[in-house]
């Protein structure tokens, strides 16, 4: 195995290139980014020298919204509409999942992330105890939801409360300060209003986030106007489930006023342009009224059923792209601002720092192949890092100084993709033999 990836201690990433300079930079043994410059290695002894030559370097890519073990399910069910691809496919065969399953699945989608860029996610699924076992494994940082759905069942809420406070004091009791817990109700068509006000109320009292799916589809909105009488973000509101720390996943049939109310609220729009592209939910998320607004936007890749991959580089291209086409406007969403979406925006969701390489920030540093094909000619690094690059240009990964990936090699690659396989296939069988 390579020997940067085993040691441990100071580092300096030497001669690589930033917006076009090239520089060193210095991360101490807290995996702090100590200095960027030319002087930087004055500033630490380091114990780890990185060849920055022939490497662009980019803040740690910031996964807003996904749901990792569906790793396992990646292909399973495709082409389909959402409410028959949930109800008649993906929820019969999550009922077989084991929490060997999730770890398995999680630690494959860690796997994928590393190799694609990614330091950072916000995940929502179910036994998020192994969840957090394989983050940890892994390196990778997580605010990890357990995905709450009571149907309007107060039994079944009783359960799910419990699941969740269970999830809490597992998560803190871990005590790893790169993974976080949040509140996860899953949706205004799983959850009462009952089960979101619990939701709103208990993570207000924890100071922990809420991770919700908001407006996917224009059933979803029109079903919420017919049973409660108002729209899908006024009902979270009511229910006080829109705050600063409240990451609502998809967006795409938000009114104006809706966009006006998520920014008020300080709420992060997590935008999945594959997956609403590829479930065809018929309508892009309305980023220019969230932006005029003054929302944080940020990037997700949702499941890896519905995507089918957990690539936040190609998720990037597909958020400007559709973007443009979606809403007639080639200047909507220019290449800068879906690298902000992917970083500094993801980052300030999940409180993971500024997202930016900067003095004093977690040392979460991606090395691009400045020599790929993809980054040739290099007019403008950020162009080609949206609209020509996809994860395989990542050559490294930091997060938080420590290196997860070096020269495209992760520790373990084989036996997870191994035990991903198995897993994968032990599931579907279990499910077939049940039915
Ligand atoms: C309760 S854990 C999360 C739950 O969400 C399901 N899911 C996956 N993708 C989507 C989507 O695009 N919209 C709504 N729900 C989705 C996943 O299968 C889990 O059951
Ligand atoms: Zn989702």
């Amino acid at each position: 195995m390579n020997e940067i990836i085993t040691a441990r201690g100071s580092l300096l990433i030497a001669g690589v290139t930033i917006d076009g300079a090239t520089v060193d930079i210095a991360v101490d043994e807290k995996g702090t980014i100590a200095a960027i410059g030319k002087d930087a290695k004055k500033t630490i002894d380091a114990d780890i020298v990185i060849d920055g030559s022939d490497r662009i370097a980019v803040p740690g890519l910031v996964n807003t919204h996904t749901h990792a073990a569906m790793s396992l399910l990646r292909g399973y069910a495709d082409d389909m509409i959402l409410q028959d691809w949930l109800s008649q496919k993906i929820w019969p065969l999550e009922a077989h999942l084991t929490g060997d399953d999730v770890y398995a699945g999680t630690r494959f989608a860690c796997l994928e992330m590393i190799k694609s860029g990614t330091v950072a996610f916000n995940d929502m699924y179910f036994f998020m105890d192994r969840a957090a076992a394989a983050v940890d494994d892994m390196g990778m940082r997580a605010t990890l939801a357990y995905g709450f759905i009571d149907l309007g069942m107060e039994e079944k809420r009783e359960a799910e409360i419990k699941a969740t406070e269970t999830l809490v004091a597992h998560v803190r009791s871990l005590d790893n300060p790169r993974i976080r817990v949040a509140v996860g109700p899953h949706s205004v068509y799983t959850v009462s209003p009952e089960g979101l006000r619990w939701c709103a109320e208990y993570a207000a009292e924890q100071e922990i986030g809420i991770h919700v799916h908001l407006s996917e589809t224009e059933k979803e909105v029109v079903d919420c106007v017919a049973r409660f009488g108002k729209r899908p973000a006024y009902l979270l509101d009511d229910c006080g489930c829109l705050t600063p720390r409240t990451v609502a996943a998809h967006c795409c049939w938000l009114d104006e006023a809706e966009c006006r109310l998520l920014a008020e609220r300080g709420v992060t729009a997590s935008h999945n342009p594959a997956s609403n592209m590829k479930l065809a939910v018929n309508r892009a998320m309305p980023y220019h009224w969230l932006k005029a607004a003054g929302a944080n936007v940020s990037l997700g890749t949702d499941g890896c059923s519905s995507n089918n991959n957990l690539d936040l580089m190609e998720e990037m291209k597909f958020a400007a792209l559709l973007q443009k086409f979606a809403w007639n406007s080639p200047t909507l969403l220019p290449a800068g601002e879906a690298i902000e979406m992917a970083t500094a925006a993801g980052a300030r969701a999940l409180g993971t720092g500024p997202g930016t390489l900067t003095v004093g920030a977690p040392a979460d540093i991606v090395l691009l192949d400045a020599r790929a094909v993809c980054n040739t000619p290099l007019f403008h690094a950020d162009s080609n890092a949206v609209y020509a690059c996809n994860g395989g240009a990542v050559m490294t990964v930091l997060c938080q100084g420590r290196v997860l990936m070096h020269e495209r090699e992760v520790p373990g690659e084989e036996e997870i993709v191994r035990e991903a396989a198995a897993a994968a296939r032990s599931l579907v069988d279990r499910a077939q033999d049940s039915s």
